[in-house]
């Protein structure tokens, strides 16, 4: 999924290095660092706590690293989250955000009225341009006959299409996700994978921080795992689901050996470890999943 339209010695799309991000005494980044290159899917994934939003928020200007840096395109990411729509960044937010009383094309109209002098639209005359760039989006993601209904009264697969229309309407060229897939059910997480492989297929960078490994193995390139703060493995989906560190980090006990004896009885599994011997994989039988946290909300948040 990796597009090669920059040349080799480009910088990636968002570099992050050496990240240390403090909240009082407690150290909620630690030395982070990874990168997402053009048209990769990168997915943050780790426990409760680890620190991934923190990541998200960094990367958003909304709060101050004490070390390390963030760069996109090259570039100082922005200070602030305004700064963000010119620097081709969007997200998405666990809450949502969406002002439930407009009308789902109001909703996805947001960003782009709110940036620059077209502030002064909101309020009335809409740039057709703009209307026409909120109408295709929605189009894309199968939201067109929806418009004009009020984002409040969709049911919360809908208004998760609508936020993530939201993001996608201004082109960005870095898109942050924050748990797109939770939920969800079955049929919409497919569509949701859909859409990301889309998204990178033309070339957006996606940053998605999620809990649901099935969606994450589905759609990431590359997993980066947080765990208290610290990056504790990296690599392809595969790669990390046989860490053992990450099954450690999920479920609070070292992993078990690779080759375990174990009794001989009516499933066949072999006690010894002579070479014919079956081979025990203990940290297959368990995903590192932890279920998406359904709680936070489901309008109206702000980061
Ligand atoms: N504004 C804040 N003030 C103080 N502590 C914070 C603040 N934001 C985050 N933290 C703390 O920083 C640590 C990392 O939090 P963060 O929300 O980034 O974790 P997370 O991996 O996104 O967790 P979750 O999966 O539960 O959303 C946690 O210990 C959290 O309590």
């Amino acid at each position: 999924m990796t597009t090669t339209s920059k040349a080799a010695d480009s910088p990636p799309r968002l570099e992050v290095s050496g990240l240390t991000v403090t909240f009082g005494g407690l150290t909620a980044l630690d030395d982070v660092s990874f990168t997402v290159a053009d048209g990769e899917t990168v997915a943050l994934i780790g426990p409760n706590g680890a620190g991934k939003t923190t990541v998200f928020n960094a990367v958003c200007g909304l709060v101050r690293a004490r070390r390390g840096r963030v760069r996109v395109d090259g570039a100082p990411a922005p200070s602030a989250p305004t700064g963000l729509l010119g620097a081709g960044v969007s997200r998405t937010l666990q809450g949502l955000g969406l002002f439930d009383r407009l009308t789902v094309l109001e909703n996805v109209l947001v960003p782009l009225t709110s940036t620059g002098g077209r502030a002064r639209r909101v309020a009335g005359r809409r740039d057709p341009d703009d209307v026409g760039a909120a109408r295709e989006t929605l189009d894309g993601l199968g939201l067109a006959d929806l418009a004009a209904v009020p984002a409040g009264t969709l049911p919360y697969p809908d208004r998760k299409r609508v936020a993530l229309a939201r993001a996608l309407v201004t082109r960005p060229r870095l898109l942050l996700l924050d748990e797109p897939a939770g939920g969800l059910g079955a049929a919409d997480i497919d569509r949701l994978a859909g859409t990301v492989r889309d998204v990178a297929g033309d070339g957006c960078s996606v940053l998605l921080v999620e809990h649901h490994v099935d969606f994450v193995t589905d759609v990431a390139d590359r997993v980066v795992v947080l765990d208290f703060g610290h990056v504790i493995a990296s690599g392809t989906p595969e790669q990390v689901r046989r860490d053992p560190a990450v099954e450690e980090a999920y479920l609070g006990v070292p992993a078990p050996p690779l080759v375990e004896p174990v009794e001989t009885g009516s499933a066949g599994v072999s006690t010894s470890s002579t070479s014919d011997s079956p081979r025990v994989e203990p940290v297959e039988t368990g995903s590192p999943r932890v279920e998406p946290v359904e709680t936070k909300g489901t309008s109206g948040e702000t980061a």
